[in-house]
């Protein structure tokens, strides 16, 4: 065997053994170079393994119908758990509070003048109110025709805040977004029918911009001098704001035909002095009483300022029967479910079949939670929200003369008991519980809250109760 057939057989070749100086430091380079990928892959393969052998991500879903207050729950997510996120957010609710309130006087001012001209069955929506000669073609006086002339610059100011909100870039958008604009705010005549004149339809991650907006924007930029013109404006007319809101012909109108913007999302209008004055900023009670439709599902990270090394996502979503479809892309790895129900939604049907009792409604959609095989693993936690509006609803309003409303009137099967809070809240409990006693598996627990998102302090001990049950309390 030759030496060369011999060194052939050696590997590395006896080529490579004879490099040049040059050779071998490049090889050398090579070789560390390589080496050094290799160690990156190693790390990043290990930094992988660690993440998915730690200890799994906090996964809430806010589930429910629409308008019973998921979003405002998140906000209370919020405000609890990262203070800091959500007072640099104060600012970016400006416009949103504004429009609810441009919007609701507008709203007004178009029944007002829809009734002056007898057209009151073109606002009668769904169970057909009494009407009587007393509501029917009643004429608007002087004094009060005079203040709606000096805001009919409201109607520009609603279209270019709507335009601005909605045409705000999405900054976290995950999801499409699929965005439907309020359709013509008008109210209904009377609180039954769950016409929402306040609703604002905004895109996924708007809000979130909207801050990053807040902080960038340089002082001449279109957005911040549009502003300025809306909040001259809107501290300018203030007075003509109260008194189209306070005024007796507008306040016995609506009263004649049961129409009751307090009870609507969004309402505002005992507080225009305040939100009107120069240098307003949010209060946080603004921020929860602030309306803002979901228009899909949107994913929140909530960093846990007491625990930085730990992370809730908690997904948000649209409560409309057109968007429960897409829930169940998110049902997977839930750590828990947050039903939100109101309890102020006996008396109200839906803004998209108004043939539907919202609370119907509500039951049918838990009931269907509670069967829900891809759910069966998690435990829920029931929320029965807006305590006080269903106060207000069953005690009505003495100074006016309105007697409360009577549960039994929408729930037959309520008979004779006590028209008061304590019985009709806990009825209406006993039929969500009753539900799931039916319909989940055996091993569902279930936990149950009555609850008034708007009341932050009321609030946190059942968010904390609830973390309880759910056994990630240790994590706050
Ligand atoms: N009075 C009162 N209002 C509440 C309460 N909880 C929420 N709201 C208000 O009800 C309105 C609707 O609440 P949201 O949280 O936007 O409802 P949502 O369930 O997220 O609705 P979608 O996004 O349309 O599915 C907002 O204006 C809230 O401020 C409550 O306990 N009492
Ligand atoms: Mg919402």
């Amino acid at each position: 065997m030759s030496k060369h057939r011999k060194d052939k057989s050696i590997w590395p070749s006896f080529q490579k053994l004879r490099e040049s100086t040059s050779e071998r430091a490049l090889r050398q380079s090579a070789q560390a170079q390589a080496r050094k990928r290799s160690e990156n892959i190693d790390r990043a393969i290990e930094e992988e393994r660690l993440k998915l052998t730690a200890e799994p991500k906090t996964k809430i879903l806010l589930l429910g119908p629409s308008e019973s207050g998921k979003s405002t729950m998140l906000k209370n997510f919020q405000m609890a758990f990262s203070p800091t996120t959500f007072r640099a957010q104060v600012d970016s609710w400006l416009p949103i509070i504004y429009l609810n309130v441009v919007r609701m006087l507008n709203s007004i001012i178009d029944s007002l003048e829809s009734w002056d001209c007898g057209t009151d069955s073109l606002l009668y929506v769904g169970d057909a109110p009494a009407t009587s000669t007393s509501t029917s073609s009643a004429h608007i006086p002087t004094d009060l025709q005079e203040i709606i002339s000096r805001l009919r610059q409201l109607r520009i100011i609603e279209t270019e805040l709507d335009m601005d909100i909605y045409h705000s870039q999405p900054s976290t958008a995950f999801s499409s977004p699929a965005v439907t604009r309020p359709s013509s705010p008008t109210f209904a005549s009377t609180s039954r029918v769950a016409v929402d004149p306040s609703s604002i339809s905004i895109r996924p991650g708007v809000l979130k911009q909207r801050l990053i907006d807040h902080h960038n924007a340089d002082a001449t930029s279109p957005s911040l001098a549009f502003h300025d013109r809306t909040k001259q404006f809107l501290e300018e007319h203030a007075l003509d704001m109260v008194a189209l809101w306070t005024h007796e012909w507008t306040r016995e109108q609506l009263e004649a035909r049961e129409v009751h913007p307090e009870y609507q999302s969004g309402f505002f209008l005992d507080d225009i002095s305040r939100i009107c004055s120069p240098g307003f900023r949010p209060t946080a009670e603004d921020i929860l009483r602030a309306r803002v439709s979901t228009p899909s599902a949107e994913e929140y990270r909530l960093a846990l300022e007491a625990r930085p090394d730990s992370e809730w996502i908690i997904y948000d979503v649209g409560g409309g029967r057109s968007q429960r479809a897409a829930w169940a892309q998110y049902f997977e790895d839930v750590t828990a479910v947050l039903y939100v129900a109101s309890l102020s939604a006996f008396d109200e049907t839906l803004a998209e079949d108004v043939n539907v009792n919202r609370l119907t409604d509500s039951l049918l959609l838990w009931q269907t939670l509670c069967s829900n095989k891809l759910l069966s693993a998690v435990d829920f936690v029931l929320l029965l929200n807006k305590m006080d509006l269903l106060e207000s609803k069953l005690i009505g309003n003495n100074e006016k003369g309105r007697s409360g409303i009577r549960f039994v009137k929408h729930v037959n099967s309520f008979k004779s008991r006590p028209n008061d809070l304590a019985t009709v809240a806990k009825y209406m409990q006993e039929m969500f519980l009753s539900l799931h006693r039916q319909h989940s598996p055996p091993s569902r627990k279930v936990y149950s809250h009555l609850a008034c998102a708007i009341d932050a302090p009321r609030t946190l001990p059942v968010l904390e109760a609830s973390m309880v049950h759910l056994s990630f309390l240790h994590l706050l």
